[in-house]
């Protein structure tokens, strides 16, 4: 399976913020999405998921059956911010999240189950999300792609709201469903990219390059990356 962007455009009130963006990307690897501040990452991750419509190209979906337009249900965001329903307790949104994704969820495993895979111990399952902290709210957005498991999954700097056992946890996860998912995550933690992904990829000048491999195992890869960013200049205005 393979998502292919063609030629991905998106303006804010004439601010080019991503300008044709041509990329593949392959199920079975975790790609590090790389870019200054304002370089438009999370802008992509909106039109990919459908939050936001590109202005031109296309995001499309190859696999078993033939290409395809990449559908909103494809695809699982964890958010840089969570929206989540605060009024409800962790264990009360799972129960209707998998409620109406019946037809997804495996039959022998419970919500309990779910909110044991990421660690939220028993006394916070039901207290209101609302009093959760930052992680602990990634970690429930995280469990809806564990249990819907869409074909791409995008991640906006997620582990960066983790303590470190929590980070490790979710990569080991993260490593564990790869070979069935296109996996894409944005962090600007160089080192957490470089343990973590698969390939790298940067978003500079409104389009997305690959990183080398020789680049990415190079011992100046920190330096070589920062050279590479910093040139990215301001987001053109037309
Ligand atoms: N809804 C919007 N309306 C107008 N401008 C927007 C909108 N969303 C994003 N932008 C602008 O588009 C540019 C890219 O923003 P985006 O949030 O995609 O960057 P980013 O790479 O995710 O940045 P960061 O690393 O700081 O999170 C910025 O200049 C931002 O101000």
């Amino acid at each position: 399976m393979q998502l292919i962007l063609k030629n991905l455009r998106k303006d804010f009130g004439g601010k080019k913020v991503l300008q044709g963006i041509d990329f593949t990307f392959e199920k079975g690897k975790i790609y590090g999405l790389l870019g200054r501040n304002g370089a438009g990452k999370t802008t992509l991750f909106n039109c990919l998921s459908g939050e936001l419509e590109a202005d031109e190209g296309q995001a499309q979906l190859e696999g078993e059956k033939g290409l395809r337009p990449l559908r909103d249900e494809d695809v699982g965001y964890v958010f840089s911010l969570p929206i989540l329903p605060e009024f409800l307790t962790g264990y009360e949104f799972l129960k209707f999240f998998t409620d109406i994704n019946r037809d997804k969820v495996p039959q022998e495993l419970t919500v309990d189950d779910y909110l044991e895979m990421v660690k939220i111990e028993d006394e916070d399952r039901h207290r209101l999300i609302k009093g959760y902290s930052h992680g602990m709210k990634n970690k429930i957005q995280m469990l809806c792609f564990l249990i819907t498991r869409p074909p791409l999954i995008l991640l906006d700097e997620p582990l960066t709201s983790f303590d470190v056992i929590a980070a490790l946890e979710m990569k080991k996860l993260l490593r564990e469903i790869k070979q069935d998912h296109i996996l894409v995550f944005s962090t600007h933690i160089l080192q957490l990219a470089k343990d973590l992904c698969d390939e790298l990829v940067l978003l500079r000048h409104g389009r997305i390059e690959a990183i080398s491999s020789e680049l990415l195992h190079s011992p100046d890869f920190e330096d070589q990356i920062v050279m590479l960013l910093g040139d990215e200049p301001d987001v053109q205005n037309a």
